[in-house]
């Protein structure tokens, strides 16, 4: 089968609404878009390579799912809605089957999130996908990594660690528990992104791992630091179960999350669903207090693709 005839049949779909301002999807040189009035696009990329970023022998319904979550999760940092992408497939030969169930996983999670895919590019090579999201935002609610202030709480609306111990779990063969299926096929919050719109101070997903990504953060928000309680890291019965400098590490240095990081007004209840984990202080060091009330330096990397 040959590229246009594999386009035709796992990536062109028809019938259903063809997405908000899609003037042209798949099929002409490149998609028409027509930018939706009042609001700001915002884009993102993320590429993600077997063996690198996804196990080699992940499924190819997760892999689908996979490769469009870290982008939408990127989109919902923004506090964006989601609405096209472009879809970029290296595959070593072609397999129907895969093929399938691939579009299967990526449509299911499109479809969910509202996002249309409009086009893209199929490839042969070793396996790697690709995919450029876009979405809308208007001005006055856009999220950004720079607007923490001394004071705000500090939330997460998700369980750290989960990510980095699914990977664990999968590469120790445990493909059923429930941290390796989040980091199989990312549970993503499809609704958190937009509640935080326009209110919180800053946000930004976790990927690389809590202190890492919240070290953007603090960076990009002019040198602040930080105090984390590490009591109040939420966790799951599998996180729990574990030693407590083991959960530690994976709660702060773990990455695959995707779930959201973000400050909060100290005096405003947070939104459902999320946890204070601490608070932004002024120019200092990232801290982590313990329940007795000690304190020390976080010194606990992350994920580095080139270290
Ligand atoms: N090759 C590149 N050219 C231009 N900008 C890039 C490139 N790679 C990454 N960036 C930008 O750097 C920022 C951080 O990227 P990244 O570390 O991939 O963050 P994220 O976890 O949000 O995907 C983003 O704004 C991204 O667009
Ligand atoms: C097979 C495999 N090994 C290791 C990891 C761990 N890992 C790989 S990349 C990464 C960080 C996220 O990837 P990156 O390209 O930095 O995405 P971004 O931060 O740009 O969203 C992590 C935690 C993984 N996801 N899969
Ligand atoms: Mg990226």
């Amino acid at each position: 089968m040959d590229e246009f005839s594999l386009i035709e049949r796992y990536f062109r779909r028809s019938g259903g609404p063809g997405g908000e301002g899609v003037l042209l999807g798949p099929g002409d040189d490149a998609a028409l878009l027509a930018p939706p009035a009042g609001e700001q696009l915002v884009m993102t990329l993320d590429t993600s390579i077997a063996g690198r970023h996804f196990p080699e022998d992940l499924p190819a319904f997760e892999t689908g799912h996979r490769c469009l979550a870290v982008n939408l999760s990127d989109l919902y940092a923004m506090g964006a809605r989601p609405l096209w992408f472009l879809l970029s497939l290296t595959l070593p030969r072609v397999e129907e089957a895969w093929l399938a169930e691939f579009s299967r996983g990526l449509f299911a999670l499109a479809d969910r999130a509202g996002i249309e895919l409009v086009g893209g590019d199929i490839t042969r090579g070793p396996l790697s996908v690709a995919i450029q999201a876009t979405g809308a935002v208007r001005a006055d609610r856009v999220l950004r990594r720079d607007g923490a202030l001394p004071g705000q709480v500090l939330a997460v609306g998700g369980v750290p660690g989960l990510g980095g111990l699914g990977l664990r779990h999968w590469q120790a063969g445990r493909r059923d528990s429930f941290s390796a299926r989040h980091f199989a096929a990312p549970d993503l919050d499809l609704t958190l992104g937009q509640r935080l719109a326009g209110r919180a101070g800053a946000c930004i997903d976790i990927s690389d791992g809590l202190l890492q990504d919240l070290g953007h953060v603090l960076k990009a928000s002019g040198g602040l630091g930080a105090v984390i309680d590490t009591a109040a890291l939420p966790v799951n019965e599998e996180l729990a179960a574990l030693d407590a400098d083991d959960r530690l590490a994976l709660q702060l240095s773990g990455g695959d999350d995707y779930r959201l990081l973000f400050t909060w007004p100290a005096d405003e209840p947070l939104p459902e669903g999320t946890v204070a984990i601490g608070r932004i202080t002024g120019p200092g060091p990232v801290r982590l207090r313990d329940p007795d009330g000690t304190e020390r330096p976080a010194d606990i990397p992350g994920w580095r693709h080139f270290s």
